[in-house]
């Protein structure tokens, strides 16, 4: 069984990927580590994000780099997006991310366009979304509990740049794949968000043994 989570910043969709994979007893990936991954490299070769032969020659990085701290931080993920528009590394990580959907048992995978592009044909799929200030919130919330200084403004910038950048790209652009449910947790708790999203996984999985 593959279930497909995309949606945008901070939206909750990693939260949730994680809870259904200990619900449904799959292991989790969150792609969007790949290419924060891709990103990090970058920065670190002193590369070029928007050029894509730099951004293409950060793909090629070990999987032990995906459990650094590093790339956690806003300004990787803001380079993660960058990288992300170029076609030829979304093509190079593709590969990567569909071994993990089809290993046997099945899998879960949280990003920006599983549904639509690396397992269009997924089992279950689930779109996780919530308004930009809430998102800015939990950003904030989470920097102050880690001792940083967040200012709410330029989480609310980012955020939105974010949004345009993975929205309006020319290649596997943020949006509702087909046969998605939409899951708007700007008013759920993590408890209630994570409930719904079983009980619409399981219905689809319902209307697929019926059909
Ligand atoms: N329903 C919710 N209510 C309150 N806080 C939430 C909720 N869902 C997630 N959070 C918190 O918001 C923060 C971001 O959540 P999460 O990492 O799951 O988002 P995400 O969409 O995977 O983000 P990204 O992919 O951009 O890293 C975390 O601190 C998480 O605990
Ligand atoms: N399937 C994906 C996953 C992520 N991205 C890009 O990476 C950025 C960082 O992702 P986070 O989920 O860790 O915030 C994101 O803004 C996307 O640009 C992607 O393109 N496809």
């Amino acid at each position: 069984m593959i279930i497909a989570v995309d949606g945008p910043a901070a939206s909750g969709k990693g939260t949730i990927a994680k809870a259904l994979g200990r619900h449904y007893g799959l292991p989790v990936l969150d792609t969007g580590l790949l290419y924060r991954a891709v990103g990090l490299a970058v920065l670190k070769t002193g590369g070029d994000p928007d050029h894509e032969a730099d951004a293409l020659a950060a793909c090629t990085f070990k999987n032990d780099v995906l459990s650094e701290p590093a790339l956690r931080s806003e300004a990787v993920g803001s380079l993660a997006s960058r990288v992300s528009i170029h076609q030829s590394v979304r093509q190079a990580l593709v590969k990567r991310q569909r071994d993990f959907a089809t290993q046997p048992g099945g899998a879960i995978l949280d990003g920006r366009d599983i549904a639509t592009v690396i397992a269009p044909d997924a089992d279950a799929k689930i779109f996780v979304t919530a308004s930009v200030h809430v998102r800015a919130q939990r950003r904030y919330d989470d920097a102050l509990s880690h001792g940083g200084h967040p200012d709410m403004d330029s989480l609310i910038a980012d955020i939105q740049a974010r949004d345009t950048r993975d929205m309006s790209r020319d290649h596997a652009p943020l949006r509702v794949a087909d046969g998605a449910d939409l899951l708007d947790t700007s008013n759920l708790t993590i408890d209630a968000a994570v409930q719904q999203a079983i009980a619409l996984v399981d219905a689809q999985l319902e209307r697929r043994r019926q059909a």
